[in-house]
C-alpha cells in the first residue's frame, strides 16, 4: 500500500521581490512500511516538505495522497480526523506539556479521542516499556533529561498508533548514546508495527537507520540512495552522495558508525 505520494509539488513564500521557491516540482511515492530520510543541503526544502506531507502546511500547487486520501482537497475538520487517526510527530523541541507529569503528556492527545480508558492504559504500558519509560512517568518534563524528553515524545506521537509518523531532526539535541537509542526504537517500531517513518536529517549516522534516503537540492528531487546491505556500506553511500550534492551540508560528527 501507498502511504505517501507526491506529485508535481510546489511552494513559494513571499511575493515579486521576496518570493522563494521552496519546493520546485516535487514527485516522489513512499510505500507502506518504509524508513525514508530527506536530506539536501541547508535550504533545499526539507522542514517545507515534511510540513506539507504532513499537513502542516499546503502547496502552492500539486498534489498530495497520504494514505490514500488526497489531503490537499480535505476540509479543516476532515484533515483534524485524519492527523489524529493516522499521523504522528517527533518535534525537534518535544513540544511536552510543562504543568503535566510524563504519564499525562503521553495519554493526554488520546483522551480527546474516546479510545477506551483500558486501551489507553494498555498502549501507555505497551510504549512506556518500549522506550524505557517505566520508572519515569510520574516525572514532570522539567525533571527530565533531553533524551528522556525525545522519548516521551516519542512514546506519546506512537500512542494513537499511527500509520505514519513523521520526525523533523530528532536526534538534533540529543547526546550520541542517546540518539542511537532512539533510533534503534524507531528501527524497532518500523519493523514491528509496520510504522511508516519519514524522517528529516543532516545527520549520516541517523540517516543509516533508514531503509532509503530522497536528496533534495535547490526544492527539486537530486537522487536517492537505497539500503542493500552493511549499514556501515550504506552510511558510506550516504556520505558520499553528500559530497556530490553539496552546498552547506553539515559536516558530521564522525566518518564511521
Ligand atoms: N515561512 C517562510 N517564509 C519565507 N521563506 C521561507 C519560509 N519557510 C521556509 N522558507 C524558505 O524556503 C526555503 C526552504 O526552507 P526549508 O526550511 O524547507 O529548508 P531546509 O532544507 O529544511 O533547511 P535547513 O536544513 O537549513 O533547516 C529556504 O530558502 C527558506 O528560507
Amino acid at each position: 500500500m501507498r502511504m505517501v505520494e507526491v506529485q508535481q509539488v510546489f511552494k513559494t513564500f513571499g511575493a515579486r521581490s521576496t518570493l522563494v521557491r521552496a519546493l520546485n516540482n516535487l514527485s516522489f511515492k513512499i510505500e507502506r512500511g518504509e524508513f525514508v530520510g530527506i536530506m539536501g543541503p541547508s535550504g533545499a526544502g526539507k522542514t517545507t516538505l515534511l510540513n506539507i506531507v504532513s499537513t502542516i502546511d499546503k502547496p502552492t500547487t500539486g498534489r498530495v495522497y497520504l494514505a490514500g486520501q488526497e489531503i490537499t482537497q480535505l476540509s479543516e475538520a476532515e484533515l483534524t480526523i485524519l492527523r489524529r487517526d493516522q499521523i504522528g510527530f517527533i518535534f525537534q523541541d518535544f513540544n511536552l506539556l510543562s504543568a503535566l507529569t510524563v504519564r499525562e503528556n503521553i495519554i493526554f492527545p488520546l483522551t480527546l479521542t474516546g479510545i477506551a480508558t483500558a486501551e489507553i492504559q494498555k498502549r501507555l504500558a505497551h510504549f512506556s516499556q518500549q522506550l524505557e519509560l517505566g520508572d519515569l512517568l510520574e516525572r514532570y518534563p522539567d525533571e527530565l533529561s533531553i533524551g528522556q524528553k525525545q522519548r516521551v515524545s516519542a512514546a506519546r506521537a506512537l500512542m494513537s498508533k499511527p500509520k505514519i509518523l513523521f520526525a523533523d531532526e530528532p536526534t538534533g539535541s540529543l547526546d550520541s548514546k542517546s540518539a542511537t537509542e532512539l533510533l534503534q526504537y524507531l528501527a524497532t517500531i518500523n519493523l514491528d508495527d509496520e510504522t511508516t517513518i519519514m524522517m528529516v536529517t543532516h545527520d549520516a549516522f541517523t540517516a543509516s537507520y533508514c531503509n532509503r534516503i530522497l536528496f533534495i537540492k535547490d526544492g527539486a528531487f537530486y537522487s536517492e540512495v537505497v539500503r542493500s546491505g552493511s549499514r556501515q556500506h550504506f552510511f558510506n553511500q550516504i556520505i558520499d552522495m553528500q559530497a556530490a550534492i553539496g552546498g552547506g551540508v553539515r559536516r558530521d560528527r564522525t566518518n564511521r558508525i
